[in-house]
């Protein structure tokens, strides 16, 4: 019998799969597709077992099982739990590890409760790599049941630099999907980021694509250590297979995605938390899709000093805070909306190693979120205050660069802005309630007495 179970065999669910079985776990492995089964059969052992029927598969595993479902987002997580539920018994156990919509996961708490099936929404991120050698992992749900995949769980999880699982129980219902499509806003911020920071430095400072990949290089052992900086690096580097030129300049520049950074920006209305970052990163995956494609007139400024390199790495230090800081600002909005105990220093540490935005940046964050847990705006704490007045000039100094070389900036441009208007008690918003209550009778605070306030801005015709 196996003590651990997963459904979907591509390319996260086998290699989950054969991370659980590296760390002694038993585990049996079912897909409805025969070849995914036939790739995983070839790991079989007395520990790994290759499930062909929906039967077996269920039949295979100690009770209370422990069920990881690893498959496409959507419908098909409702068709295998719809499949599984006359094959478990109550008590059992079912995790969903794919990228699910929070929604879908609140219902699916809800419904699965009622059949006395133990229910735990899990964020996973690492990509193929992370799931066989250590992913992070956001579970939310049944916190009991948490408890019972919890060893499991801590021993497949990467580990922080301290040793630490990037694992722990995030919060009731889909608090665990609602992290991870946060994380996921955050990476398409910052992986934006990183390509307005690509683009000056091709277009401006001409760089070449080895040159750039190793001023992004120093830049992993300066200022921006991460795992996107490294891969920026790498991608930066690689030869093309076709030609002998850099594969970068034969990758089409249109930006795909499944939608998970979508999500969060529609929730982040919702809830009007100010993510205009991850916004802008959104957008610029659209308008990448959009774009007339009329040839654009070549970039005449150009500048390559050491000062403009210096002060790109300070901006996407300081760019790369303020993804981060808007996605914690979200999260602090959204357990107050949602009734959720979000422990953000343990968020932070989950984050630290094994997921996408994983880099060094996070223990310092983990430390903001110990030192004071009530910091609404991740700038309030005095380590990530002085980064901003140290590095904003840096950014102020980028975006003109940019915008006199007629280059887009749309997150380090929000980036700043997030930053100027952040601690500004005097933003003008004063006129749009001027306007709002002319045109509407909305009515108007007063910043000298307390009370509302209608002007008769006009006469009555
Ligand atoms: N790839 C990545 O880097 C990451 C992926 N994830 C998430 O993990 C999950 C799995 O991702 P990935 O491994 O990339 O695979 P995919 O998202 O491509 O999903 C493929 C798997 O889903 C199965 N599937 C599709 N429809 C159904 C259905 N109706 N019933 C049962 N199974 C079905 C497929 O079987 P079949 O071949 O028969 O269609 C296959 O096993 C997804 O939710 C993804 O968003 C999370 C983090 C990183
Ligand atoms: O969850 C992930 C990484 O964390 C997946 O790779 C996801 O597919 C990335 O999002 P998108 O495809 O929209 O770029």
């Amino acid at each position: 019998m196996s003590q651990f179970g997963v459904i979907g065999l591509a390319v996260m669910g086998k290699n989950l799969a054969l991370n659980v079985h590296n760390h002694g776990f038993s585990v049996s492995g079912f897909s409805i597709d025969k070849p995914e089964v036939d790739a995983f059969a070839k790991y079989e052992d007395d520990k790994l077992t290759a499930c062909y029927t929906w039967e077996d598969f269920v039949a295979s595993l100690e009770k209370p099982r422990k069920i990881l479902i690893q498959i496409m987002a959507g419908r098909p997580v409702d068709e295998t739990i719809k499949k599984l539920l006359p094959l478990l018994d109550k008590g059992d156990i079912l995790i969903d590890g794919g990228n699910s919509n929070f929604h879908d996961t609140t219902r699916r708490c809800e419904e699965l409760a009622q059949s006395g099936i133990h229910f735990i929404g899990m964020g996973v991120s690492g990509g193929e790599e992370g799931a066989l050698n250590g992913p992070a992992l956001m579970p939310g749900g049944d916190e009991e049941a948490y408890n019972e995949v919890a060893p499991i769980l801590e021993a497949i999880a990467a580990k922080t630099p301290e040793g630490r699982p990037c694992v722990s129980y995030i919060g009731p219902s889909s608090s665990g999907h609602y992290v991870k499509m946060v994380h996921n806003g955050i990476e398409y911020a910052i992986m934006q980021e990183f390509s307005e920071v690509y683009d000056i430095l091709s277009q401006v400072a001409g760089k070449s694509n080895d040159e750039m990949s190793e001023i992004f290089d120093s830049w992993n052992k300066g200022l921006v250590p991460s795992y996107l900086t490294e891969i920026t690096t790498a991608v930066l580097k690689q030869k093309d297979d076709l030609t002998s030129d850099h594969i970068i300049d034969h990758i089409f520049n249109e930006a795909s995605y499944k939608g998970t950074g979508n999500w969060m920006l529609e929730d982040g209305v919702s809830l009007g938390a100010p993510i205009s970052v991850v916004a802008e990163a959104v957008i610029a995956r659209f308008m990448s899709k959009a774009t007339t494609r009329q040839e654009h007139p070549e970039v005449t400024v150009k500048e390559d000093t050491p000062e403009l390199i210096a002060a790109l790495e300070k901006s996407l230090q300081l760019a790369q805070a303020v993804a981060y800081a808007q996605g914690f600002q979200q999260l602090t909005m959204a357990a107050k909306a949602y009734d959720w105990n979000l422990r953000y220093p343990s968020i932070a540490q989950n984050w630290e190693a094994g997921c996408i935005i994983r880099s060094a940046m996070l223990k310092d964050i983990e430390n903001a979120y110990e030192k004071d847990a009530t910091i609404s705006v991740l700038f309030q704490d005095p380590y990530f205050k002085s980064l901003m007045e140290n590095n904003l000039p840096a950014l102020r100094q980028v975006i003109a660069v940019a915008a006199s070389a007629g280059l887009p900036t749309p997150t380090l441009s929000a980036s700043l802005n997030y930053l100027e208007s952040i601690f500004n008690d005097n933003l003008p918003a004063n006129l749009i309630q001027g306007q709002r209550d002319y045109f509407g009778a909305h009515t108007y605070k007063r910043n000298d007495r307390p009370g509302t306030y209608h002007m008769e801005w006009y006469e009555e015709k």
